[in-house]
């Protein structure tokens, strides 16, 4: 299978961890026609942000709906039914196989495509083992893409510092989406597992979610302008 075609400009993903509809609002208002996919997370979803997945939908725009959802299978697959008709078009579970079987049972017969979160990118080998695994980091990413390939899921949540080897293991049948983006030289605050657009780019990433560096900038849609180009360079 061919790598998916996706125009430069939609591979940035921009989360709108805001704290308000009103603050997100703006926030794509600045961004304006750059910026063609948001994803709304814990902050603004508690907020009241929900209804802005259809609102952006009917704006032209594409939401990713960033639950990480994980409860027993019966509670996943109704709560991702009730997402899947808010018209967005990726939705996050944890890549535990419950939670992904459910999860691919929730979606049936409608767009949503299910990602799972494989291990959290503010996580290193140090915070795997404090919370009880075995594995590092690079072994569970693998083994979770393979469970997730096997499980019908539709894509993953990943480091780009993972991206090349769960390439390898799922090719391009699967969308890869990797926060932990940095430009060079901004701030990695939480971030442990990170790379530059260009770098993640190159390692076989899909979609780049970068938040703070945009969102937290003086002029965000110059920020936002300034990845997309540098996402087309490294595409060329
Ligand atoms: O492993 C993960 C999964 C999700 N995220 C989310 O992505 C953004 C990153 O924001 P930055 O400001 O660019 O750090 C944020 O909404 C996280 O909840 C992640 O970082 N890592």
């Amino acid at each position: 299978m061919q790598p998916a075609k996706i125009a430069p400009r939609d591979r940035l993903i921009v989360p709108l961890d805001l704290p308000g509809v009103a603050e997100a609002e703006a926030m794509v208002a600045r961004l304006g026609d750059s910026v063609t996919f948001y994803k709304i997370g814990y902050q603004l979803a508690y907020a009241g942000g929900l209804p802005l997945v259809s609102r952006l939908s009917g704006a032209g725009k594409k939401v990713f709906v960033d639950l990480k959802l994980h409860d027993i299978g019966n509670t996943v697959a109704r709560g991702v039914e009730s997402v899947a008709k808010l018209g967005a078009t990726f939705l996050t579970v944890h890549a535990y196989p419950q939670t992904m079987k459910a999860a691919v049972e929730g979606r049936a017969g409608s767009s949503l495509k299910i990602l799972a979160v494989t291990v959290l990118t503010s996580y290193d080998d140090g915070d795997l083992h404090a919370a009880g695994y075995r594995l590092n980091v690079a072994d569970l990413v693998e083994a979770r893409a393979q469970q997730a390939q096997v499980l019908g899921i539709d894509g993953l949540v990943c480091s780009p510092e993972e991206a090349a080897s769960v390439r390898k293991i799922v090719g391009h049948q699967m969308n890869l989406v990797t926060p932990g983006i940095r430009p060079a030289g901004a701030d990695v605050g939480d971030q442990k597992r990170i790379m530059t657009p260009a770098r993640a780019i190159a390692a076989g990433a899909d979609y780049l979610v970068v938040g703070r560096p945009i969102t937290g900038a003086a002029d965000p849609r110059a920020a936002a302008d300034a990845i997309q180009a540098e996402i087309a360079q490294a595409l060329a």
